[in-house]
């Protein structure tokens, strides 16, 4: 189980701070599929790189299994069993796409092993699997192959933030297929933040950050009419300015 305990996340603004998050608290069971959503400039990414160690939150405590983690660095925390797969993915020189599933799997994968994972990505593993990975992939592939390294890893808990991200709509549509079969195999939590009603549609929980806070939480069946009903809003979304749904 992971537990957020009053984070705050500020940062210094020339002559002020600014608050980005502000005592969110909640916990997450382990094995269920939660899905982060809310405006953008919500505070969403630094709630997920505040939960895999890539920032430390100002304020509050982080636990996992009852074990206080806020001190741990990403490295740290992957040993524990969080993973993260970036916004905007890493590109290695002179490391092929196999090296990276096998690094990510932690052991001697076989290429066809390897090339499941890419296959489960949309990717025809083939044209991929000896390719380095630099500068020349592109956005759409690289972010498959994070995925991909994402699935190879198979922790406890594994973040996602917003793999729709630079995504054609046709791998999409085999990306939801990714995301529904990790939710019928499940083997361990999945913390995904989108902006995709069928992403949501998924999930077994979904959390709204807007303007820092937590303002809402629930069921898709609790939380998305009122999301839906906020987005036709002219100001916005009614969630975010109400405070969210009780
Ligand atoms: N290190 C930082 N310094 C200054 N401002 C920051 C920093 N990190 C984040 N912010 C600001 O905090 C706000 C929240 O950013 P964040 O990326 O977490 O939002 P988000 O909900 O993920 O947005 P989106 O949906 O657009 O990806 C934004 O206004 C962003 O510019």
């Amino acid at each position: 189980m992971l537990e957020l305990r009053d984070v705050s996340f500020k940062v210094e603004e020339e002559t002020k701070e600014k608050g980005i998050l502000e005592r969110v608290s909640f916990t997450l069971e382990d094995n269920k599929f939660i899905a982060i959503t809310g405006p953008n400039g919500g505070g969403k990414s630094t709630l997920a790189k505040i939960i895999a160690g890539i920032e430390k939150p100002t304020e509050g405590r982080i636990y996992l299994d009852g074990e206080d983690i806020t001190e741990l660095n990403i490295t740290e925390r992957a040993k524990k069993g969080i993973s993260y797969a970036f916004q905007q993915p890493v590109r290695f020189k002179g490391v092929t796409v196999l090296d990276l599933i096998r690094l990510a799997s932690g052991e001697n994968i076989t290429v066809a092993g390897a090339c499941q994972y890419l296959s489960e990505v949309g990717l025809c593993a083939k044209d991929y699997i000896n390719r380095e990975v630099n500068a020349s992939l592109s956005g759409g592939e690289m972010k498959r192959i994070e995925i991909a390294t994402v699935m190879a890893r198979g922790t406890r808990m594994s973040v996602f933030d917003e793999p729709e991200a630079g995504i054609d709509l046709w791998s999409f549509q085999n990306l939801i297929h990714v995301f529904e079969n990790m939710h019928r195999e499940i083997h361990g939590s999945i913390l995904i933040i989108s902006h995709q009603e069928r992403i949501l549609n998924i999930a077994d929980e979904i959390l709204v950050i807007a303007d820092g806070k937590l303002v809402s939480r629930g069921s898709k069946e609790e939380v998305l009419p009122a999301l839906l009903e906020g987005v036709d809003d002219y100001s916005g979304c009614k969630i975010w300015k109400d405070g969210g749904v009780k």
